[in-house]
């Protein structure tokens, strides 16, 4: 297990390249992330921002197109395949959009949790961890046979068995009631208490708000970061160029500012505003 606050995955400069009929479409440019033991991080944003794309690349199932990746500090690229695979399948759990990607479709419940600790190398404990997603009920039950929410509490329990170092979820919540989401956020909260790293593209309020750091992502760059608690911090482009939260645009709703430095601190008002 990592130690709490490890910086698991670092990430320099990332590119995501995909072929498009007119050129290759930049899914991802210039983005800089650390991912921590012990936190939940959520990356959002809006629809084709990127965010499958960085996902991908941080569970190392993608490779970026540029910049560079390190895992646990060693680059990512160095890695031999066999290594790679290893750490795939021993410290990193994916949880797919869809439950069924994640989970096997022949298998039981129960089996679902023995199949990863198995995988993971790990003893297993069906009981206790299908308890923790309040499935109890349905160990003996096919996956064919669960309904959506309740193939997706067994996806994100059986991604918490080891527990690995890494778990990262495509929409965990999507779709699903506050309830049966409540329960699947407080299983990767605690998977984060007991020292993974979590991250997870959302575009969920609920998870947002339960989520320790935020990863704004806008047409494939890192527009902002939140961590709870703290200053929401913004990228500021080579250019200059800064990206406002959301939430200030309405305090400039003719899309014009005055900038005022002093003592050494930047200020933005809307025109005609007395400073
Ligand atoms: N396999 C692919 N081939 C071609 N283009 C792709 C591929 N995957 C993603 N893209 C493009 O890359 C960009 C970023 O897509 P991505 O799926 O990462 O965004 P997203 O923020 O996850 O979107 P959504 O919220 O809709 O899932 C989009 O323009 C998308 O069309």
């Amino acid at each position: 297990m990592p130690a709490t606050d490890e910086v698991l995955l670092t990430g320099a400069e990332l590119l995501q390249l995909y072929p498009a009929p007119t050129g290759a479409t930049q899914a991802l440019r210039g983005v800089d992330v650390a991912i921590r033991a012990g936190r939940v991080t959520a990356i959002t944003g809006p629809s084709g921002s990127g965010k499958s794309s960085l996902l991908a690349i941080l569970a190392l199932r993608e490779r970026p197109a540029g910049g560079e990746l390190r895992w646990r500090g060693r680059p990512v690229a160095t890695l031999r395949r066999r290594d790679l695979h290893r750490i795939r399948q021993r410290e990193i759990s994916w949880i797919a959009q869809r439950p069924t990607h994640s989970l096997h479709p022949q298998l039981d419940a129960r089996d679902q949790i023995a199949q990863a600790a198995y995988m993971r190398g790990v003893p297993a404990d069906p009981p206790a961890v299908l308890d923790a997603v309040d499935l109890t009920g349905r160990a003996g039950a096919r996956l064919s046979t669960l309904s959506g929410g309740e193939q997706q509490r067994l996806a994100v329990a059986a991604a918490s068995v080891g527990p690995p170092a890494l778990i990262v979820a495509d929409e965990p919540t999507a779709e699903l009631d506050d309830e049966t989401a409540d329960l699947v956020l407080s299983c990767l909260r605690r998977c984060a208490d007991a020292g993974s790293g979590v991250v997870m593209a959302t575009h969920d309020t609920r998870a947002v708000a339960r989520a320790d750091t935020v990863l704004d992502l806008r047409r494939g760059v890192l527009s902002g970061t939140r961590d709870a608690g703290r200053a929401r911090q913004t990228a500021i482009d080579p250019l200059g160029r800064v990206q406002l939260p959301d939430e200030a645009l309405p305090l400039f709703p003719d899309g014009r500012a005055v900038f005022v430095i002093r003592d050494n601190h930047l200020e933005m008002h809307p025109p005609g505003d007395p400073q």
